[in-house]
Parts: C-alpha cells; structure tokens; sequence
C-alpha cells in the first residue's frame, strides 16, 4: 500500500491546472510502493505530452533537497532514449511543486508491467537497459554522493543492536557484524564510477513482454561504482525462492545483456563478488532497519533481511567462481 495521504479532488484540480497537461479526468490511488504515494492521474490530454502520468507526493526517507537532482536525472536519461519516464515541468518551468507541507512531482506515464519470475529474454534486456544507463549518465550536470554506502550500513545495523537483529534471525548479529567487517577490510576502490540507479528490482523495471519499457524509482540514486549498480541488480534479479535458489539462466542472460551495451574491466570482473556482497548487505542493513522499527501492525509490509542472508551465503561460496 503506497497512497498514506489523501488528496481532495479540489487540490488535485488545483494542482494539474498548474501544468499545461489538460484537465483531470480522474485519479487512482495505486497500491504498489513503499516511501511515496503515487496516483495514476487520467487529463484530457494535451499536445506532445499525452494524458496519464504519475503523481507522486514525497513522503518519507527522501530528501525533498535533492529532488533536482532525482527528478533532472529523469530529464537527463529520457532525453538520451533511456526508457525513463521524463519530470513534466509546470508553466513556470518548476520540476516539482508542493500541496500542504508537501513536495509533489508529475512524471510521465510509462506502460509495462513488473515481473515477479524473469525469463532469461527479460533479464537479458533489462542487463541492456542498465548498460544503457550507465553509458548515458556522463554528462549529467549532477551529482549525489551515496548516502547507502557502507558506513550507513554500519549505522544502521547498530541502530537495530544485537539483540534487535537476534529477533528477526538468532544468526542475524554474527553474520551481519563480520560481514561488514570483511567489507570494511577489502571494499574495492577505482572502479570506474558515476551516477548509478542502485535499487534496480523488478519492482522498478516496467516490462512489455521481453522489452524494458521504464526504468523507475530513482530515489536511491547517487554516485557509485557501474559494477556495484550491476550487482545490485544481480542480487535482486537472479535469485527465487526467497533468495534460496539462485538461477544460473538468469545470471547469464543479465551479465550478457550488460555486456552487450558496456564492457566490464579486469578489475571491476574481479570487484564483482565482493561487490555482491555488498549489495546483500545494503538490503539485509535497510530491511532489518525498517524491520525493527516498523510496527507488525503497519500498513507497509516490512521485507525480511533474511532474504538478502540468503543471497549473501550464495555469494560467498560460489561469487569466484561465478563471475570469473
Ligand atoms: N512513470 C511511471 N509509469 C508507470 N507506472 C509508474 C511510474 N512510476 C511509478 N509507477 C507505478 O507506481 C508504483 C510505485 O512507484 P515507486 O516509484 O516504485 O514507489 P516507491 O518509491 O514508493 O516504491 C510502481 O510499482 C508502478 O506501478
Ligand atoms: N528495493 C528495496 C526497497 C526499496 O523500496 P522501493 O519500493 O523504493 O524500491 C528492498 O527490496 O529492500
């Protein structure tokens, strides 16, 4: 459930009147989401710019100052033909706008829907896509630096304490504090790096059959390693099962897919392991974070860290070898 404010129909009608996008027609509440509420807002229409979009109203974890950086980002990509939905700016040019206390942005509709099992065809296009991004970002004006890097995962997991992670997993502390430990000792550095997507799920990837039609979400974007951002990916594309069984198909149609649109180095290639790593620890620190301080009676469902534990078991036995 992702709509946690409601908007009347009076301000939403206030609100589009701001844009040249043609009068609302309707708006929807939609479901899926965890930090904003989104509405899929119907108009009627205007020349060039169609007649959905998306509302989104910025409500938690992101920091509304940045948001020039986010929503360019989405102008930045789209102007390059990556299938990212582009910020419709209001008559006075603004990328966002506030209702209440509120920031609120209109982005462009894509179509697509997100697949819960990939196909190998769909994996290896959503690989292209994020090759794609990662050759489009170069000349972005903007920069973030990356707030979700190891030392928040630290903070993050102490914040829960021992005794919080032990709740969720009786091996959650142990694993978690040498892990970090081992990362802390040997995280990569020089790898080529730049403004990267960092949460790429298959909740963010719109798909029509095997084509990537949006690449969404770009809230946890900042500056980082290109081979961190690919093995975000891999963590969160190759697994099912809960993160128990890993598919070998999928792996290879993703890395394949990436390769066709960006070479990887001899260094970022051996980086990968560690770096996978790391991307299960990002997800097991926020989860368990979120874990311990979302009360079981919340509207949001809370994600098991335990998952990402299970990926992470994966990666250190057979991450050598996989990406060898
Ligand atoms: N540009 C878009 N085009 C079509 N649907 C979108 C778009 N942006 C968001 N959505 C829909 O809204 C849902 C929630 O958006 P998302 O940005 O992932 O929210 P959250 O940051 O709260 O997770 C997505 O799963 C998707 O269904
Ligand atoms: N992808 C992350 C959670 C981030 O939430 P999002 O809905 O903004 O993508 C996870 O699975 O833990």
């Amino acid at each position: 459930m992702a709509v946690y404010t409601h908007l009347g129909a009076e301000d939403l009608a206030a609100l589009i009147a701001a844009y040249d996008v043609g009068e609302l027609v309707s708006a929807k509440g939609i479901a899926e989401g965890v930090s904003n509420s989104n509405w899929l807002i119907e108009t009627t229409g205007a020349e060039g710019i169609g007649a959905r979009f998306i509302l989104t109203m910025y409500e938690y974890r992101i920091d509304t100052a940045q948001l020039p950086f986010y929503l360019g980002l989405l102008d930045h990509l789209s102007a390059r033909d990556c299938p990212v939905p582009r910020t419709i700016h209001d008559r006075t040019g603004a990328a966002c706008r506030t209702i209440g206390d509120k920031a609120v942005a209109l982005i462009e509709f894509l179509p697509g829907v997100s697949v819960d099992r990939p196909t190998p065809a769909q994996a290896k296009a959503v690989g292209a896509a994020l090759a794609q991004l990662h050759g489009a970002v170069g000349d972005f004006d903007k920069s973030l630096a990356q707030s979700m890097g190891l030392a928040e995962w630290r903070r993050l997991l102490e914040d829960c304490g021992k005794e919080g992670l032990a709740d969720i997993d009786p091996a959650l502390p142990d694993l978690a504090f040498s892990e970090l430990g081992y990362l802390d000792a040997h995280w990569p550095e020089g790898l080529p790096r730049d403004v990267v997507h960092c949460d790429l799920f298959p909740d963010n990837v719109l798909m029509l059959g095997d084509k990537v039609s949006g690449l969404i979400d770009f809230y946890f974007a900042a500056e980082d390693f290109f081979a961190y951002d690919l093995a975000v990916t891999h963590a969160a594309w190759c697994f099912e099962d809960r993160g128990k069984r890993f598919r070998p198909e999928i792996s290879d149609a993703l890395l394949t897919g990436y390769a066709s649109g960006r070479s990887l180095s001899d260094a970022e290639r051996a980086a990968l392991p560690i770096l996978a790593r790391g991307a299960c620890m990002r997800f097991i620190s926020s989860r368990a974070y979120d874990w311990v301080n979302t009360p079981a009676d919340a509207l949001v469902v809370r994600k098991d860290p335990m998952d990402f534990a299970a990926r992470l078991d994966f990666y250190r036995e057979h991450g050598t070898a996989l990406f060898a």
